[in-house]
């Protein structure tokens, strides 16, 4: 008797692809912070979120997956990529599975909540998974060609801002309905504190460390700064650029005793909060501006210590194209001013009204299906 088990596998995949298809076809629903507030506040209602979120997680996983399908097979054959459809098949049929189940069975409830604690955790790593899959992709394609490199920055900027939107919404539900407040930040709905410090978050970044350039903070207004907003989010957008900057100072102020501060400004307007950090570490030309947010999963050793001064470009890590996805998620931007021999301004915008700060998704549509269309 033929092993069951490739009639099984075909079966599962082929269930699988029309549900993707179904998926697909629905266009992701941007929720605002206002929303998430008003949501996750006293009028919380776990039923409804999860009727919300057992049509939203497929349909946001599918349509990532339906653009992930379209890449080239090189990059699709790699074992990271085949690992990462894997994790995104099981948890979008482990999400599936409650489509036909009453809201208004507590046990249901719980074990949904149960199942994105899970889905949260097996998606851990698709970060380093994605970007090792690229350097695989890389080494077997050897040619690099601009066309190509430019259509996977498309595709990675929308992969890794759906994935920041799937673990907002995971994120929320979970801490909005697992019962437990946390004292310690009481000004928490979920993974939002409603009134954010920014200023607070922005001085906590630069504990002083054995020669960090001292840094400076100005506000415009005598009030402190506050918005709802994810500290976890502005804290990894301000950890990169404090790490950058420190880098340029520290490498181009090498043989000084003093090391020029870093100025953090802090402005909020009726529309935009802007926060600018400028140091003097030397600044890259403004034709590498760019290239400072590519997804460099470059492996390639630096030659020499002179070489690392001269292209550390090369070795640019993600942190700073994913930090842009924070800021933009929530339609802000993330933009370098760079002056070479001098320094650089890093200016984060974010929005001062929750309101304005709406989710920014990508949709699988002939848009997007237009730029894989073009030789990936
Ligand atoms: O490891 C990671 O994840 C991130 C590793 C990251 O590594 C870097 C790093 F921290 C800082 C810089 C850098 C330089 C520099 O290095 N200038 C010297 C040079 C001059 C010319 C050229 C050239 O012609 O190519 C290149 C560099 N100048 O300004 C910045 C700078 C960059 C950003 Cl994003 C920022 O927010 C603040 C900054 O001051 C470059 C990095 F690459």
């Amino acid at each position: 008797m033929k092993s069951l088990r490739p009639l099984v596998r075909a079966a599962a995949l082929a269930s699988v692809s029309k549900h993707i298809d179904h998926f697909s076809r629905f266009s992701p629903s941007p929720l605002s912070m206002k929303h998430f507030l008003d949501f996750g506040s006293v009028k919380a209602c776990e039923r409804t979120s999860f009727k919300f979120l057992r049509q939203e997680l497929p349909v946001r996983l599918c349509n990532i997956m339906k653009e992930v399908s379209l890449l080239p097979d090189q990059l699709l054959s790699t074992p990271s990529l085949q690992l990462l459809q894997t994790c995104y098949t099981q948890s979008l049929m482990e999400i599936l599975e409650f489509l036909d189940k009453n809201p208004e069975h507590q046990e249901v409830l719980e074990s949904f909540v149960e199942v994105l604690e899970n889905v949260r955790n097996r998606h851990n790593e698709v970060v380093p998974t994605m970007a090792q899959g690229v350097i695989e992709y890389r080494q077997a394609s050897g040619r690099r060609d601009p066309v190509t490199d430019h259509n996977l920055q498309y595709f990675l900027d929308r992969f890794y801002t759906s994935r920041i939107s799937i673990r907002m919404l995971i994120n929320q539900h979970i801490l909005v309905f697992n019962g437990n407040s946390n004292p310690a930040h009481p000004n928490t709905i979920g993974c939002i504190d409603f009134m954010c410090n920014v200023t607070e978050v922005v001085q906590g970044k630069n504990e002083g460390t054995v020669k960090s350039p001292s840094c400076c903070v100005t506000n415009n207004t005598r009030e402190p700064i506050q918005i709802p907003y994810v500290p976890s989010h502005l804290f990894y957008m301000l950890f990169e650029l404090f790490k950058n900057a420190m880098r340029a100072t520290i490498e181009t102020h090498e043989a000084s005793r003093l090391l020029p501060p870093i100025k953090v400004m802090v402005v909020v307007g009726e529309e935009d909060l802007s926060i600018k950090m400028s140091d003097r570490g030397g600044g890259v030309p403004f034709r590498k501006t760019e290239s400072l947010f590519r997804y460099m999963y470059s492996t390639a050793p630096r030659a020499s210590m002179e070489d690392q001064h001269r292209t550390p470009l090369a070795g640019f890590g993600y942190g700073l194209p994913i930090s842009r996805l924070y800021a933009r998620y929530f339609q802000g931007d993330l933009n370098l001013y760079s002056m070479e021999g001098y320094g650089t301004d890093a200016v984060l915008r974010l929005k001062t009204l929750s309101t304005a700060s709406i989710e920014r998704l990508p949709v699988f549509n002939q848009t997007a299906l237009r730029h894989y269309k073009l030789s990936l």
